[in-house]
Protein backbone atom coordinates (compact mmCIF):
# COMPACT_ATOMS: atom_id res chain seq x y z
CA UNK A 1 0.00 0.00 0.00
CA UNK A 2 1.06 3.30 -1.00
CA UNK A 3 1.24 6.67 1.97
CA UNK A 4 -1.72 8.03 -0.44
CA UNK A 5 -3.63 4.70 -0.46
CA UNK A 6 -2.95 4.35 3.55
CA UNK A 7 -4.15 8.37 3.84
CA UNK A 8 -7.11 7.57 1.71
CA UNK A 9 -8.24 4.40 3.99
CA UNK A 10 -7.83 6.27 7.11
CA UNK A 11 -4.38 4.41 8.33
CA UNK A 12 -1.40 5.77 10.10
CA UNK A 13 0.45 7.17 6.83
CA UNK A 14 4.29 9.28 6.26
CA UNK A 15 2.98 13.14 5.58
CA UNK A 16 6.49 13.64 3.83
CA UNK A 17 6.16 10.98 1.96
CA UNK A 18 7.12 12.21 -1.66
CA UNK A 19 3.93 11.71 -3.78
CA UNK A 20 1.72 13.57 -1.34
CA UNK A 21 4.56 16.31 -1.04
CA UNK A 22 4.49 16.52 -4.32
CA UNK A 23 0.49 16.54 -4.92
CA UNK A 24 0.41 19.38 -1.83
CA UNK A 25 2.92 21.26 -3.62
CA UNK A 26 0.70 21.16 -7.08
CA UNK A 27 -2.34 22.13 -5.02
CA UNK A 28 0.01 24.99 -3.33
CA UNK A 29 0.61 26.54 -6.16
CA UNK A 30 -3.45 26.26 -7.41
CA UNK A 31 -4.22 27.98 -4.38
CA UNK A 32 -1.55 30.93 -4.44
CA UNK A 33 -2.32 31.49 -8.17
CA UNK A 34 -6.00 31.34 -6.91
CA UNK A 35 -4.75 33.74 -3.55
CA UNK A 36 -3.49 36.80 -6.47
CA UNK A 37 -5.95 36.68 -9.13
CA UNK A 38 -7.81 40.52 -9.54
CA UNK A 39 -11.65 40.09 -8.69
CA UNK A 40 -12.01 41.40 -12.36
CA UNK A 41 -10.69 37.51 -13.59
CA UNK A 42 -13.82 35.91 -12.49
CA UNK A 43 -12.87 32.94 -15.82
CA UNK A 44 -9.46 32.21 -14.77
CA UNK A 45 -10.75 31.84 -11.21
CA UNK A 46 -13.30 29.86 -12.24
CA UNK A 47 -10.88 27.35 -14.01
CA UNK A 48 -8.42 27.22 -11.42
CA UNK A 49 -11.09 26.04 -9.27
CA UNK A 50 -12.60 23.10 -11.11
CA UNK A 51 -8.36 22.41 -11.77
CA UNK A 52 -7.97 22.60 -7.88
CA UNK A 53 -11.04 20.31 -6.45
CA UNK A 54 -10.32 18.01 -9.90
CA UNK A 55 -13.83 18.60 -11.68
CA UNK A 56 -15.97 20.79 -13.22
CA UNK A 57 -17.32 22.94 -10.52
CA UNK A 58 -19.60 25.53 -10.08
CA UNK A 59 -18.08 26.65 -6.69
CA UNK A 60 -17.38 29.77 -5.41
CA UNK A 61 -13.89 30.23 -3.01
CA UNK A 62 -12.79 33.49 -2.21
CA UNK A 63 -9.79 34.52 -1.60
CA UNK A 64 -7.47 33.78 0.52
CA UNK A 65 -8.46 30.05 -0.13
CA UNK A 66 -6.02 27.01 1.00
CA UNK A 67 -6.37 23.45 0.99
CA UNK A 68 -3.72 20.36 1.53
CA UNK A 69 -4.96 18.52 -1.80
CA UNK A 70 -8.36 19.91 -3.30
CA UNK A 71 -9.41 16.84 -5.31
CA UNK A 72 -10.40 15.51 -1.99
CA UNK A 73 -13.28 18.48 -1.09
CA UNK A 74 -15.94 16.82 -3.12
CA UNK A 75 -18.89 20.10 -3.27
CA UNK A 76 -22.01 19.83 -4.34
CA UNK A 77 -23.69 21.99 -6.59
CA UNK A 78 -23.86 26.23 -4.99
CA UNK A 79 -20.67 25.71 -2.66
CA UNK A 80 -19.43 29.31 -1.30
CA UNK A 81 -16.80 29.56 1.01
CA UNK A 82 -16.33 33.34 2.15
CA UNK A 83 -12.99 34.74 2.73
CA UNK A 84 -10.06 32.85 4.80
CA UNK A 85 -11.20 29.62 4.78
CA UNK A 86 -9.06 26.38 5.26
CA UNK A 87 -9.95 22.89 4.78
CA UNK A 88 -7.32 20.02 5.06
CA UNK A 89 -8.63 17.66 2.87
CA UNK A 90 -6.39 14.38 3.79
CA UNK A 91 -9.39 12.43 3.64
CA UNK A 92 -12.82 12.67 1.34
CA UNK A 93 -14.65 15.98 3.01
CA UNK A 94 -18.66 15.13 0.88
CA UNK A 95 -20.11 18.53 1.08
CA UNK A 96 -23.83 18.73 -0.38
CA UNK A 97 -25.51 21.31 -2.20
CA UNK A 98 -25.79 24.76 -1.45
CA UNK A 99 -23.64 25.03 1.69
CA UNK A 100 -21.91 28.18 2.69
CA UNK A 101 -19.11 28.58 4.83
CA UNK A 102 -18.54 32.38 6.30
CA UNK A 103 -15.22 33.72 6.86
CA UNK A 104 -11.89 32.07 8.39
CA UNK A 105 -14.17 28.55 8.54
CA UNK A 106 -11.95 25.60 8.82
CA UNK A 107 -12.48 22.24 8.48
CA UNK A 108 -9.84 19.59 9.03
CA UNK A 109 -9.69 16.11 8.36
CA UNK A 110 -6.22 15.70 9.86
CA UNK A 111 -5.33 13.89 13.22
CA UNK A 112 -1.61 13.62 14.57
CA UNK A 113 -0.87 11.56 17.71
CA UNK A 114 -1.43 12.72 21.18
CA UNK A 115 2.21 10.80 21.63
CA UNK A 116 4.69 13.34 21.40
CA UNK A 117 7.52 11.43 19.70
CA UNK A 118 5.54 9.39 17.18
CA UNK A 119 3.64 13.18 16.40
CA UNK A 120 7.54 13.91 15.76
CA UNK A 121 7.97 11.06 13.09
CA UNK A 122 5.47 12.76 10.68
CA UNK A 123 2.93 9.66 11.17
CA UNK A 124 -0.57 10.86 11.03
CA UNK A 125 -4.01 10.28 10.04
CA UNK A 126 -7.21 11.08 8.21
CA UNK A 127 -10.97 10.81 8.99
CA UNK A 128 -13.46 11.51 6.34
CA UNK A 129 -16.11 14.56 7.06
CA UNK A 130 -19.56 14.66 5.67
CA UNK A 131 -21.87 17.88 5.32
CA UNK A 132 -25.76 17.48 4.50
CA UNK A 133 -27.00 19.75 2.24
CA UNK A 134 -28.11 23.67 3.26
CA UNK A 135 -25.56 23.54 5.74
CA UNK A 136 -24.36 27.45 6.92
CA UNK A 137 -20.91 27.78 8.83
CA UNK A 138 -21.26 31.31 10.72
CA UNK A 139 -17.94 32.87 11.16
CA UNK A 140 -14.91 31.08 12.51
CA UNK A 141 -16.63 27.98 12.90
CA UNK A 142 -13.94 24.89 13.17
CA UNK A 143 -15.29 21.10 12.36
CA UNK A 144 -13.07 18.35 13.63
CA UNK A 145 -12.36 15.39 12.22
CA UNK A 146 -14.69 12.70 11.52
CA UNK A 147 -17.90 14.28 12.02
CA UNK A 148 -21.54 13.99 9.97
CA UNK A 149 -23.47 16.58 10.03
CA UNK A 150 -27.03 16.42 8.45
CA UNK A 151 -28.75 18.58 6.00
CA UNK A 152 -30.18 21.86 6.78
CA UNK A 153 -28.01 22.91 10.17
CA UNK A 154 -27.08 26.12 11.15
CA UNK A 155 -23.61 26.76 12.94
CA UNK A 156 -23.60 29.59 14.78
CA UNK A 157 -19.81 31.57 14.09
CA UNK A 158 -17.07 30.75 16.69
CA UNK A 159 -18.49 27.28 17.47
CA UNK A 160 -16.22 24.14 17.69
CA UNK A 161 -18.04 20.69 15.65
CA UNK A 162 -16.42 18.23 17.05
CA UNK A 163 -19.36 15.65 17.34
CA UNK A 164 -22.06 14.43 14.95
CA UNK A 165 -25.06 17.58 14.42
CA UNK A 166 -28.09 16.15 13.60
CA UNK A 167 -30.51 17.33 10.73
CA UNK A 168 -32.88 20.58 11.04
CA UNK A 169 -31.21 22.36 13.53
CA UNK A 170 -29.28 25.68 14.72
CA UNK A 171 -26.03 24.60 16.44
CA UNK A 172 -23.75 26.50 18.44
CA UNK A 173 -21.25 26.27 20.82
CA UNK A 174 -17.31 24.97 21.87
CA UNK A 175 -18.58 21.79 21.50
CA UNK A 176 -21.83 22.53 18.87
CA UNK A 177 -24.57 21.58 20.45
CA UNK A 178 -28.35 22.10 19.08
CA UNK A 179 -30.20 24.80 20.77
CA UNK A 180 -32.71 24.86 17.94
CA UNK A 181 -35.04 23.16 15.52
CA UNK A 182 -35.36 24.50 12.49
CA UNK A 183 -38.32 23.54 9.76
CA UNK A 184 -37.02 21.11 6.96
CA UNK A 185 -37.03 21.88 3.50
CA UNK A 186 -40.41 21.77 2.00
C1 LIG B 1 -21.16 33.27 3.84
C2 LIG B 1 -21.41 33.89 5.12
O1 LIG B 1 -21.96 33.22 5.92
S1 LIG B 1 -21.01 35.48 5.52
C3 LIG B 1 -21.97 35.86 6.99
C4 LIG B 1 -21.24 35.59 8.24
N1 LIG B 1 -22.17 35.70 9.34
C5 LIG B 1 -21.99 35.08 10.49
O2 LIG B 1 -21.00 34.44 10.73
C6 LIG B 1 -23.11 35.17 11.46
C7 LIG B 1 -23.45 33.79 12.05
N2 LIG B 1 -24.62 33.88 12.85
C8 LIG B 1 -24.73 33.45 14.12
O3 LIG B 1 -23.79 32.91 14.71
C9 LIG B 1 -26.06 33.68 14.76
O4 LIG B 1 -25.86 33.98 16.13
C10 LIG B 1 -27.04 32.51 14.62
C11 LIG B 1 -27.37 32.28 13.15
C12 LIG B 1 -26.49 31.20 15.19
C13 LIG B 1 -28.27 33.01 15.36
O5 LIG B 1 -29.26 32.10 15.31
P1 LIG B 1 -30.67 32.45 15.97
O6 LIG B 1 -31.50 31.25 15.75
O7 LIG B 1 -31.18 33.76 15.46
O8 LIG B 1 -30.27 32.54 17.50
P2 LIG B 1 -30.49 33.69 18.57
O9 LIG B 1 -29.77 34.91 18.17
O10 LIG B 1 -31.96 33.75 18.87
O11 LIG B 1 -29.73 33.05 19.81
C14 LIG B 1 -30.22 31.92 20.48
C15 LIG B 1 -29.25 31.65 21.64
O12 LIG B 1 -28.03 31.18 21.12
C16 LIG B 1 -26.95 32.04 21.51
N3 LIG B 1 -26.06 32.18 20.36
C17 LIG B 1 -26.35 32.67 19.15
N4 LIG B 1 -25.28 32.61 18.34
C18 LIG B 1 -24.29 32.07 19.08
C19 LIG B 1 -22.95 31.73 18.79
N5 LIG B 1 -22.44 31.95 17.60
N6 LIG B 1 -22.21 31.16 19.76
C20 LIG B 1 -22.74 30.94 21.00
N7 LIG B 1 -24.03 31.23 21.31
C21 LIG B 1 -24.78 31.78 20.37
C22 LIG B 1 -27.62 33.35 21.85
O13 LIG B 1 -26.83 34.10 22.73
C23 LIG B 1 -28.90 32.88 22.45
O14 LIG B 1 -28.65 32.45 23.78
P3 LIG B 1 -29.68 32.82 24.98
O15 LIG B 1 -30.96 32.16 24.57
O16 LIG B 1 -29.01 32.23 26.17
O17 LIG B 1 -29.77 34.31 24.95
Amino acid sequence: MTEKEKMLSGLMYQAWDAELLDERQKAKELCYKLNHLSPSQPQVRKALISELLGLESDASLESPFNCDYGYNIKAGKGFYANHGCTILDCAPIHIGDNCLLAPGVVISTAVHPLDPVERASGEEFAKSITIGNDVWFGANVTVCPGVTIGDNVVVGAGSVVNKDLPSNTVCVGAPAKPIKEIAPKP
